[in-house]
């Protein structure tokens, strides 16, 4: 069976990417070819089940069309040399590298077709949302194939271009990080009043998932079911007069997105 599906880095993002596509029968194992001299434990379950792993760039085999380029931005320079004398002429190359620049993918492998794509980690469960830039050079069947393998783990939006993919990484890409830190807030404000560690963490995730949960499975919009909540002159409306005063959770959002939004732009250089 033809290796046809090279993933290079397959850590938390990538196993996760690749998980779907052989959950979703979009690539049988077979056809997967992983890069890494220490993958995690999703590409270690998928080498059992007949991917080929390689820990070198010279073995990958020539059959391969379409590369996903998993690893962290600061490791591409020092490899991508070795890469693209290693690909087969005319890969499809769909990197989720942060901050690395179309301009930059296409110096390093010329006669790609570069697509670049930012996930986001609840895709390990099946609800991320990724979103993908290219340019005019990609076909329409290869877009279609680039939705179905982005897709496979959440929802894929294309986006116009690589200031856009940055300003996702601000928004979805580093998002989930937000809101994880929101439980770690509510966690620690549950024991100032009083909870244990435990039952702190307990009420503070409960909150986080299932309002989660209400807010996807409503069709009230997320102000209404704010509104919803707040009684007028309760404990709510006490809340929100602190965490709205001015906007402030508004304004520290905003300077929050900035700054991952300024930050990928400097990796882009
Ligand atoms: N973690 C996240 O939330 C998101 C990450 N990304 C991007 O995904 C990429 C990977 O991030 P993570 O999966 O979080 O990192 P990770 O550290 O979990 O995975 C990186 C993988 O690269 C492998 N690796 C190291 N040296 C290598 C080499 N020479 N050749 C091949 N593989 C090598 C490591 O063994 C590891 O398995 C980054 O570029 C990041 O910007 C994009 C969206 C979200
Ligand atoms: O922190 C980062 O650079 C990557 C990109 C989005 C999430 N993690």
């Amino acid at each position: 069976m033809a290796q046809t599906h090279l993933i290079v880095g397959a850590g938390n993002m990538g196993g996760a990417l690749l998980s779907s596509w052989v959950g979703d029968s979009l690539v049988n194992p077979r056809n997967l070819v992983i890069l890494d001299p220490k993958p995690g434990s999703e590409a270690v379950y998928l080498i059992e089940r007949g991917a080929r792993h390689i820990e070198d760039a010279d073995d990958i085999p020539k059959s391969v069309r379409v590369v996903l380029l998993a690893i962290k931005p600061q490791l591409f320079t020092g490899l991508s040399r070795k890469l693209a004398a290693a690909l087969p002429a005319e890969p499809l190359i769909i990197s989720i590298m942060a901050g690395t620049a179309t301009d930059t993918l296409a110096r390093a492998f010329p006669d790609a077709i570069i697509v670049r794509a930012m996930p986001n980690t609840p895709a390990a469960v099946g609800r991320g949302i990724t979103a993908y830039a290219a340019g005019d050079s990609l076909s329409e069947e290869q877009a279609k194939l680039c939705e179905a393998l982005l897709g496979a783990n959440g929802e894929v939006i294309r986006v116009a271009d690589d200031r856009a993919i940055d300003a996702v990484t601000a928004i979805s890409g580093s998002g989930p990080a937000y809101i994880f830190h929101l439980c770690e807030a509510l966690t620690d404000a549950a024991m100032q009043v009083g909870f244990d560690a435990k039952t702190a963490a307990q009420l503070a995730r409960a909150t986080l998932t299932g309002s989660s949960a209400l807010l996807e499975a409503s069709e009230r919009s997320a102000t209404e079911l704010r509104e919803a909540v707040t009684s007028p002159g309760g404990t709510t409306q006490a809340a929100l007069d602190v965490l709205m005063a001015d906007g402030a959770l508004i304004n520290l959002m905003r300077q929050t997105v900035q700054a991952a939004f300024d930050r990928a732009q400097e990796l882009s250089g």
